[in-house]
């Protein structure tokens, strides 16, 4: 069996990364088997430890709020044809969840998250760094509608984390990572000729290796 492709894809909060996911996975039209992906967040550190109200304050912002280590060890893993431990995480109580999804490796492996290119040590897993790159104010009106939909967050609290944590740490951390990329990807994740243009990459990687073939 061929070595599996890993592409990450990373970007603001709200840049569109999990729609440019979700576009490529139907643009490569294969079989389930054929692609695994994976969201950097489910790496966010357990905080079982600590109540409710003081997870609420933590800044998921920064690298260290990450297990990375850990995503590095299920990377290799995954290489090695084991079975991970895929951890579960969830936003409205801001911890793992208990249960872990036993997953294996697939042909063409697809990582998404916001500080994957902050992390020189994974860089030798990802055979293409993808940086989608959205406008901040367009991050923010998304993420504000995605967050108070689908996250359990009032206008209120998106508003203050993104002025304390979300906006400065963006500046800091993820902006600058884009320099790591080899294809920096604009207009988010209905930009479909960048989305053609890595999964024809991707086919072409993978040649011959794919079930649908
Ligand atoms: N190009 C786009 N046009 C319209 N809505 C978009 C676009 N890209 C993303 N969205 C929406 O914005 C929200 C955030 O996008 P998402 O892909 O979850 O961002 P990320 O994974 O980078 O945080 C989602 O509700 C998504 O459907
Ligand atoms: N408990 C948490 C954990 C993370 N966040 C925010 O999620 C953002 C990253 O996820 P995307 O899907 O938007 O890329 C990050 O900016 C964190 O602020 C959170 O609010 N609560």
């Amino acid at each position: 069996m061929q070595k599996p492709i890993i592409i990450a894809i990373s970007g603001a909060s709200g840049s569109g990364k999990s729609l440019f996911t979700q576009n490529l996975s139907l643009k490569l039209g294969q079989s389930s088997k054929d692609i695994l992906l994976l969201q950097e967040d489910h790496y966010y550190k357990a905080q079982d430890h600590i109540s409710i109200e003081e997870r609420a304050k933590t800044n998921y912002d920064h690298p260290d709020a990450f297990e990375h280590d850990l995503l590095a060890d299920h990377l290799a893993q995954l290489l090695n044809n084991e079975i991970i431990d895929y951890p579960a995480y969830c936003y409205k109580t801001h911890t793992r969840l208990s249960e872990c999804e036993k997953i294996e490796q697939a042909p063409i492996i697809i990582i998404e998250g916001i500080m994957l290119l902050t992390q020189v040590q994974l860089f030798d897993y990802f055979d293409l760094k993808v940086f989608v790159d959205t406008a901040p104010d367009v991050c923010l009106m998304r993420r504000m509608l995605r967050d108070t939909q689908e996250r359990g967050r009032t206008i209120e609290s998106v508003a203050k984390q993104y002025e304390t944590t979300v906006k400065p740490m963006y500046h800091k951390f993820i902006e600058p990572s884009k320099n790591f990329a080899d294809l920096i990807v604009p207009h988010g994740g209905e930009n479909h000729l960048a989305v053609d243009v890595v999964s024809a990459f991707l086919l072409n990687s993978q040649n011959g290796s794919l079930i649908n073939d």
